[in-house]
């Protein structure tokens, strides 16, 4: 059995989501509150998702020093050898001869490759950044796919689109590790009461610049132990998807309809704008996913959601025209948040995405059938990419032009400053990208069913 070291446990975890594809994000959560030191929890989450996003990276550095596959060495072997060099050319606080020390230590469970551990780390730690990578002129495909360790399918997308120096910054910013936004439940306190609480509790914390709810907080690895977080005076959510709430913009006693709606996140920050007054409806097509909307509203003391078993494309039970908000926060492909979630990168494959526009459609024609005349309508998703973004939108345009675009610049919680955004935002819609905006990566758009059916 490997220790349960910080180390030790990072290796178990990712031999876990290589053998068994378990997710990185519930192996931490789980995991990394039996670390009582915060310093154990947070390395554990670096090493974790670090490793994981730098993979193809990593592995293209050991190769040039291994005589055989990485395929042929058992899996924790392989773990051992990717945290080992992460850490040697990416953490600058671990001295790179500490990393190879621990390495190599761990390793001692698997005697036969204790020796390969320590050679092939001490190499990298000689060569260093030193590593004859592609050609970035001739190749710039295969160059930025090993050099950022993004699959090749999502670099030629992006490179097609943005040109070279841009998808090389996406890059630069999914790598980044994910900073932790909190939403305050304005229904119990305000965000400066929750502030100097969490202050006390010994957390670092940021007021949001964008959005009046948010703060950025020092995540420590265990925010489910604070006092703050058990009595409901915050959720954790990021600044970008906290967007959602302010431009649908819903009033206190209205009828809402959140088509696509667990874990609860936004339907959530809905009925904090609706002081907790009015109706919303919340429908998802996974039950088990329904339960935890209940836990969440009941935690920050929401009463007015109702859970919904239901395919959105059906909306059971829903009459047309029949509310005044209605929020259409689609499955999506995810590309916006591969920060966020370390591993989502390998677990997605293009074909994926072509399958998702034709039901986010269906999904979103239905949900807007519900709207009332002069009602709002919102789509958003956390996704990059155009095929379930503007192009959709563009086909429900031209589909129902009773649905008129309403200018975000009016109802976002901050002032756009790109002319970009501004003109995008004047068409009622809205890409929010990590390497330009520093949030996840999110689209939204916004649209008024006019009063005369068209
Ligand atoms: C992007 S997530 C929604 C996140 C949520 N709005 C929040 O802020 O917490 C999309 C949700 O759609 C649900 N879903 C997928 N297909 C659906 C369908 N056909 N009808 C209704 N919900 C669906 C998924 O279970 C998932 O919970």
């Amino acid at each position: 059995m490997i220790k349960e070291t910080a180390r030790g446990m990072a290796v178990h975890m990712l031999t876990r989501v290589e053998v068994e594809g378990a997710y990185a994000n519930l192996l931490l959560q789980k995991n990394i509150p039996r670390l009582t030191d915060s310093r154990d929890r947070q390395f554990v989450t670096l090493l974790v998702n670090g490793t994981l996003k730098n993979r193809l990276t990593l592995d293209y550095a050991l190769r040039r020093h291994l005589s055989k596959p990485m395929s042929s060495l058992p899996h924790e072997v392989r773990a051992i050898l990717r945290i080992g060099a992460f850490q040697v050319l990416y953490v600058d606080k671990v001295p790179p001869a500490a990393a190879i020390n621990e390495s190599v230590e761990l390793a001692k469970e698997f005697p036969k490759f204790t020796g390969l551990v320590n050679v092939v780390l001490r190499k990298v730690m000689e060569k260093g950044w030193d590593i004859p990578w592609p050609d970035s002129k001739r190749e710039p495909v295969r160059y930025l796919s090993v050099r950022y360790s993004h699959p090749e399918w999502m670099i030629q997308r992006w490179l097609k689109r943005w040109g070279i120096e841009e998808t090389e910054a996406l890059c630069k910013a999914n790598n980044e590790p994910a900073q932790t936004w909190i939403r305050t439940n304005t229904l119990k306190i305000s965000r400066e009461g929750l502030s100097k609480r969490l202050s006390e509790e010994g957390i670092a914390v940021e007021l949001g610049e964008r959005v009046p709810e948010s703060l950025k907080i020092q995540d420590f690895g265990a925010l489910g132990q604070l006092g703050s977080f058990q009595e409901g005076l915050f959720t954790v959510q990021d600044e970008s998807s906290q967007l959602v709430a302010h431009v649908l913009d819903p009033k206190p006693g209205q009828f809402v309809l959140d088509a696509c709606s667990a874990p609860g996140g936004k339907s959530t920050h809905l009925a904090q704008l609706m002081q907790n007054e009015g109706e919303i409806l919340a429908f998802d097509i996974h039950d088990h996913k329904l339960e935890l909307i209940e836990q969440l509203a009941q935690k920050l003391g929401i009463t007015i959601i109702h859970p919904q078993l239901g395919d959105a494309r059906d909306l059971p039970g829903i009459r047309l025209g029949s509310q005044d908000r209605v929020l259409v926060d689609v499955p999506c492909s995810g590309l916006g948040v591969l920060r966020r979630r370390a591993d989502l990168r390998w677990q997605k494959e293009e074909q994926g995405l072509m399958e998702l526009p034709s039901l986010q459609f269906a999904i979103l024609e239905r949900a807007a059938s519900c709207v009332k005349e002069g009602g709002i309508l919102v789509y958003s998703t956390c996704t990059t990419e155009p095929e379930e973004n503007f192009e959709l939108v563009k086909k429900f345009r031209s589909a129902h032009p009773e649905f008129e675009p309403v200018d975000l610049v009016d109802t976002l919680p901050y002032t756009l400053k790109d002319s970009r955004d501004i003109k995008q935002a004047g068409k009622g819609m809205l890409q929010i990208l990590p390497h330009r905006h520093g949030m996840d990566g999110f689209f939204l758009a916004k649209f008024r069913r006019s009063a005369q059916r068209v």
